[in-house]
């Protein structure tokens, strides 16, 4: 049987592992980068020999982080990447931060989301959810529910507006082809099972 984490049990094992000193929280966060990049070319594998362009969503928390590393993963192997934020970028965590300048050092750019209406996205082939993950606390704002993504749909570690603990109905949330989470499935992975999106759980060694 899958075992099952709530998003609280998640965080401390994380956490636990970050003060052992056996990993850091940014060598995590490159791990999770990694996992979804590998189930995405696992799930299509055409797009492997075929860079197309891939639009990705990064919010103001680590779920954030985690896009910013995709982004960078698939411009290494030549993608044409189009990046929106949320929120202040001056704001990010720590982890999230220091891969938002790893991002920069690439010379790409980004464009903000603007939370109040929903912003036209270019055509793309793939399209990367880093919005929000297991901390997200209240309803997606008008202008993120609104956003039509374009190509396949992934979804880091939660769809953007699902309470990952599926306790309660948060509202609106974004469309989802491929989930991947991380470590162990939390409860509203069976729940999007049940709605026909692929599930995939990213080891990333904790
Ligand atoms: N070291 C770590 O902690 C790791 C975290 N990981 C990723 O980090 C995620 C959790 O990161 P966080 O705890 O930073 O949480 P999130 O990144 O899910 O979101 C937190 C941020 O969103 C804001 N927020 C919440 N709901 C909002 C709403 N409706 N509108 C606007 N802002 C809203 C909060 O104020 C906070 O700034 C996981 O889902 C996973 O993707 C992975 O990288 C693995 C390692
Ligand atoms: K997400």
């Amino acid at each position: 049987m899958t075992e099952i984490l709530t998003s609280a049990q998640m965080r401390a094992i994380e956490a636990a592992a970050i003060d052992s000193g056996r990993v850091s929280g940014l060598e995590l966060m490159e791990r999770a980068g990694r996992g979804v990049a590998d189930a995405t070319f696992a799930t299509w594998p055409e797009l492997i020999c075929a860079p197309g362009r891939a639009v990705v969503l990064c919010g103001p928390g680590n779920n954030g982080g985690d896009g910013y590393v995709i982004a960078r993963l698939l411009f290494e192997r030549g993608w044409d990447l189009r990046l929106y934020t949320l929120g202040d970028p001056a704001r990010l965590p720590p982890d999230a931060a220091a891969n938002a300048a790893r991002w920069q050092a690439c010379d790409i750019g980004s464009t903000p989301l603007d939370p109040q209406t929903p912003t036209a996205l270019p055509e793309a082939d793939l399209s990367i959810d880093a919005l929000f993950g297991i901390g997200l606390t209240r309803p997606l704002p008008p202008g993120v529910a609104g956003l039509r993504l374009p190509g396949h749909r992934i979804a880091v570690d939660v769809p953007s507006g699902r309470d990952a603990d599926a306790a309660q109905d948060l509202g609106p949330a974004l469309p989802a082809d491929l989930c991947v989470t991380f470590h162990r499935e939390k409860p509203v992975h069976e729940m999007l099972k049940r709605e026909g999106v692929k599930i995939v759980v990213a080891d990333i060694g904790l």
